[in-house]
């Protein structure tokens, strides 16, 4: 963590996964815990959890910054991101590729973050999904009609599969928030990759919409 910090990233992506919402089974608030001295940058915690609430004073206790969750895997989503909110956290949704957008319409007002998923949860390494980039599109015009009438900005982050080769793309399909694991992880120079994502980001910019 400290190592990326160093490279120039601006927050630290924690994935929880329970083996039960997703397929997998990775870390805890102990982790976000361990982690929280090491680095300065927010940590972005996406809950791939079911049930949520209970995790929600945990993490928050453990240093997170920001946590997000899927609408499905909590029974009342409204009362979820009131408590994330309530523990001094940002709060966000996350969607996943077939996960409408539908269920941000009533929550907009509490909602820091939007997260879509351009893979389906639970593993590292896939492939960016193509549907994304229109599902971010349509998130974006929910977002500014949001911000234009209430003068309130929500970030919307993108997760899974976003490299140095589509990352322009994906910017200038609405995200302002990117996600990378196995691009910088899986390369020795994070420094490097960082600032070519950062740069690829810029193409991006110049050709929004
Ligand atoms: O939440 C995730 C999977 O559920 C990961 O954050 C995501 O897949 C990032 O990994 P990569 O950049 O290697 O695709």
């Amino acid at each position: 963590m400290r190592a990326v910090a160093a490279a120039g990233a601006d927050w630290i992506h924690f994935d929880v996964m329970d083996n039960h919402y997703v397929p997998n089974l990775t870390i805890g608030p102990m982790v976000c815990e361990a982690i929280r001295p090491h680095v300065e940058l927010p940590i972005d915690v996406h809950l791939m959890v079911e049930p949520v609430d209970a995790l929600i004073p945990m993490f928050a206790k453990a240093g997170a910054n920001v946590i997000t969750f899927h609408p499905e895997a909590s029974r009342h989503v409204d009362r979820s991101l009131a408590l994330i909110r309530d523990h001094g956290c940002q709060a966000g949704l996350v969607f996943n590729p077939a996960t409408p957008l539908d269920w941000m319409d009533h929550v907009m007002d509490r909602l820091d973050l939007v997260l879509l998923m351009s893979v389906n949860p639970g593993f590292g390494g896939q492939s960016f999904l193509p549907s994304a980039l229109d599902k971010l599109r349509q998130a974006r015009a929910r977002i500014d009609r949001w911000q234009a009438a209430t003068g309130r900005a929500i970030l919307l982050e993108i997760d899974g599969g976003v490299k140095t080769d589509n990352i322009a793309q994906i910017r200038a399909a609405g995200a302002d928030t990117f996600v990378a694991g196995s691009a910088i992880f899986g390369k020795p120079d994070y420094a490097k990759v960082i600032a070519e994502l950062r740069a690829q980001i810029a193409h991006g910019e110049s050709s929004w919409a």
